[in-house]
């Protein structure tokens, strides 16, 4: 892993924290560290926000073209440095390895991305309403952007705000999670190595204990100009609280609870393929993982059996690092606890599993069994509530208008996912589903073209696509008056 640095990077510099206190990461396949790295608090927030301001006044003069330069430099890097990258994700997420290169080759389409968008933030000239007068609409970077990002994509979550913020002239600080702060350091070092100019980019590493306190100086200090999020929506509102003090620009990224309908008319072998995808990439950890399974009832049974079929035959779990394993540890054991408590409360309330149910104990703590729940009632935690593991819940339905209800009855609305061969149905869903992204016939819709992002409490804000830029632009109208001679 020669990409692994265990030390937080200021101004151009690898430092330790103030206090010089550190924290471990550990690898949640066996709880082995894999580094210490620096413990840091508000002052040192406070030093990196001040480096990120004096950055700002250079890099935001700096032409479009100059940026897309360097964001090209290091996405190449980051290609060329795919298996580190990877090694790293694997060590500190337990993700399997395929899926670490996955996330690396995810993550770098976004610099790639960004790379292009650089040069297409443009403003506009409009019709003026006076005669001898012009008006021009220009986009300004917003400054001094606070980038605090979770573990479930420790490398990914960050180039998708990263690439945006620096391609609109921004710079920033970056907060990731203490569960894999190692992602983002080894990110920063092919960053630097790619020429990005020192104070653009910095990253400040902090426990749990500490992020609280780092999170207020993110919030409010008044040189930040945007406080860019990925979390749950917990930590989202107490953040949008924050901010709304100095009334901050927010991009908030949260918590999702995706349905995944199954119609009649569908294909269902394309149906379970998808559902696959949908609910165990990353082993279930994924916001816009499928939540709620809910077939009609004509195809109910014959969905069920070949969700259990292809779970018993797919799944199989264990250390990311060894070859063939495709679902890892959970992450921590916070996790691990919530997913197994919202199981077993299920169950005692009547809900059955007809696949795993329970920890894989001879493997070590954090190894949930792949899960097929049914007989799920409202009245169970795990019909409401984000499982963020790999708990597949199915739910029958009747009607259009009743799978409609349900699937709309959360406050979250980030992903949906629908099956039909009915064109009309397919239109009717699109409209009717009150999320931010609906995919039909598909079960993963995650890209740098398309924008990414919630409604209602799963966010504000879009990434990647053109809006993913535009998040971290002000507009400026100008009138240009007495023009006539
Ligand atoms: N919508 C999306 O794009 C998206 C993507 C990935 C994850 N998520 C969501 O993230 C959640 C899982 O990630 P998580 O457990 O890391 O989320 P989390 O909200 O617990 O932590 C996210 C980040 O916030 C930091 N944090 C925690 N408390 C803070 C505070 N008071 N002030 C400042 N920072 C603080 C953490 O240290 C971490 O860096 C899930 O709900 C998931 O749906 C959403
Ligand atoms: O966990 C949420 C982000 C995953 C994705 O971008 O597809």
């Amino acid at each position: 892993m020669h990409l692994l640095r265990n030390q937080a990077y200021i101004d151009g510099q690898w430092l330790k924290a103030n206090s010089n206190d550190v924290f471990p990461v550990t690898n949640p396949a066996d709880d082995c560290i894999i580094a210490e790295v620096p413990d840091m608090d508000a002052s040192d927030a406070q030093k990196a926000i001040e480096a990120a301001s004096k950055a700002f006044k250079t890099w935001r003069e700096t032409t479009a073209k100059e940026r897309s330069f360097i964001l090209r430099k290091w996405f190449d890097l980051c290609q060329n440095n795919t298996d580190s990258l990877a090694e790293i994700i694997t060590a500190e997420s337990g993700k399997p390895l395929s899926e670490s290169k996955g996330e690396v080759a995810y993550g770098n389409s976004f610099l790639e991305w960004f790379a292009d968008a650089a040069r297409h933030v443009n403003g506009e000239v409009l019709c003026s309403p006076w005669p001898n007068k012009q008006v021009i609409v220009t986009r300004h970077p917003i400054g001094v952007v606070s980038v605090i990002t979770p573990w479930n994509f420790p490398f990914a979550m960050i180039t998708r705000k990263v690439g945006a913020l620096m391609a609109a002239g921004c710079t920033c600080v970056i907060k990731p999670s203490e569960d894999t702060p190692l992602a983002a350091l080894a990110a920063v070092e092919l960053a630097q190595q790619a020429g990005v100019p020192k104070g653009v980019i910095n990253v400040i590493t902090s426990s749990r204990k500490n992020a609280p306190n780092v999170g207020k100086i993110l919030c409010e200090d008044p040189n930040i100009g945007c406080i860019s999020f990925t979390g749950s929506t917990h930590v989202g509102k107490i953040l949008y609280g924050m901010a709304a003090k100095g009334v901050k620009r927010v991009s908030l990224e949260l918590g999702g609870n995706a349905p995944f309908i199954v119609f009649a008319s569908a294909d269902i072998e394309n149906a379970l393929d998808q559902a696959m995808l949908a609910k165990f990439r990353n082993n279930g950890q994924a916001c816009i993982g499928a939540n709620r399974f809910l077939i009609h009832e004509d195809v109910y049974d014959k969905f069920v059996d070949g969700f259990k079929n292809r779970i018993k035959q797919k799944c199989v779990l264990g250390p990311g690092i060894k070859p063939g394993v495709t679902c890892g540890p959970l992450v921590n054991e916070m996790q691990a606890k919530k997913v197994s408590s919202l199981v077993d409360e299920a169950v005692q309330k009547g809900a059955k599993p007809l696949v795993g149910g329970k920890f894989a104990t001879n493997l070590g703590s954090k190894f949930y069994e792949s899960t097929l729940l049914v007989d799920v009632k409202p009245d169970m935690t795990i019909y409401k509530e984000e499982i963020f593991g790999p708990v597949a819940v199915c739910l029958k339905f009747k009607t259009e208008e009743e799978v409609l209800e349900v699937a709309n009855g959360t406050r979250s609305g980030l992903a949906s996912y629908v099956f039909t061969r009915d064109l009309g149905q397919a239109f009717r869903m699109s409209r009717k589903l009150e999320f931010g992204m609906v995919a039909i016939n598909d079960g993963i819709l995650s890209a740098a073209e398309p924008p990414f992002g919630g409604i209602k409490e799963s966010g504000i804000g879009r990434e990647g696509s053109k809006h993913g830029v535009e998040e971290y632009t002000d507009i400026k109208y100008t009138l240009f008056s007495g023009l006539d001679k």
